[in-house]
């Protein structure tokens, strides 16, 4: 398959996928999704709950390979895609730096991480154990394994989700501003609006299960202009146009 090219960093195409189950009853996840992230920019996938929205990030991830349709990856090389997932999956027995060092090709174990850490408010963390780390500090190590390699693609599967509200806030403003100073292409999937709203540039509203697109809805306005007002004019007109969205 040839890697995605011209406009767009992603493109992905999945016209039908079905689960055959072992009891003889199939079940058709998606039906027909087709859509494309630019380069450097940060599109969320939204959808009512088991519409396809993981099998659609485990497709692109290449840990699902039976499917009709084709995918265009981004062309760098070599290639790297970084996935955060809605369990930090962070190895027990390692501190927050190894696991974050594991993650990193042979010829860059020793790359200067202190930035990242730093934005990402765990500096102090970097020598504590997984056990040792509230969720809302796993997931930012989480976080800070998927930047470290410096992806060409990042995916985000609900990587907010049973967060406290504030601290789910919190660390939707610290991606913000990570992924703002380290701009990759990026796919996310969230049930939540509010989050779509405020961190990407498109946002992809699929059907019940099996998927199609309801629609896809572009953000121009910068982040930096994204304020209170704003977002709740902009989710106000969302919702009109994607009724049971919110
Ligand atoms: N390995 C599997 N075998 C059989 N069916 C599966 C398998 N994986 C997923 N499914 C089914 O496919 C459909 C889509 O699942 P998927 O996890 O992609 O949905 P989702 O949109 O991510 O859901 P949620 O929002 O609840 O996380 C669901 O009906 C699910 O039960």
């Amino acid at each position: 398959m040839p890697p995605a090219g011209g406009q767009n960093a992603l493109e992905v195409e999945i016209r039908d996928k079905v689960f055959r189950g072992a009891d003889g009853v199939d079940v058709r996840a998606i039906a027909d999704i087709a859509f494309a992230v630019e380069p450097a920019s940060f599109a969320t996938l939204i959808g009512p709950s088991g519409c396809g929205k993981t099998t659609t990030l485990r497709i692109i991830l290449g840990l699902d390979s039976e499917f009709s349709g084709q995918l265009r990856l981004p062309e760098n090389e070599p290639r790297r895609i970084a996935a955060v997932f809605q369990e930090p999956r962070l190895l027990p027995w390692r501190t927050v730096e190894d696991n974050v060092r594991l993650a990193l090709a042979d010829d860059a174990t020793d790359r200067d991480l202190s930035d990242l850490f730093a934005a990402l408010g765990l500096s102090e963390m970097r020598g504590r154990f997984p056990g040792e780390l509230s969720l809302g500090l796993a997931r930012r190590a989480a976080l800070a394994r998927a930047f470290a390699i410096r992806p060409s693609l990042l995916v985000l599967d609900e990587p907010f989700v049973s967060l406290d509200e504030q601290t789910a806030g919190r660390l939707r403003n610290l991606l913000t501003e990570v992924w703002s100073a380290r701009p990759t292409t990026a796919l996310m999937v969230t049930h939540n609006l509010r989050e779509a709203v405020q961190l990407s540039d498109k946002i992809i509203f699929l059907t019940e299960r099996p998927a199609r697109i309801r629609g896809i809805h572009e953000i121009s306005t910068p982040r930096a202009e994204r304020d209170t007002r704003w977002r709740e004019t902009t989710l106000s007109t969302v919702a009109k146009r994607y009724s049971g969205v919110l």
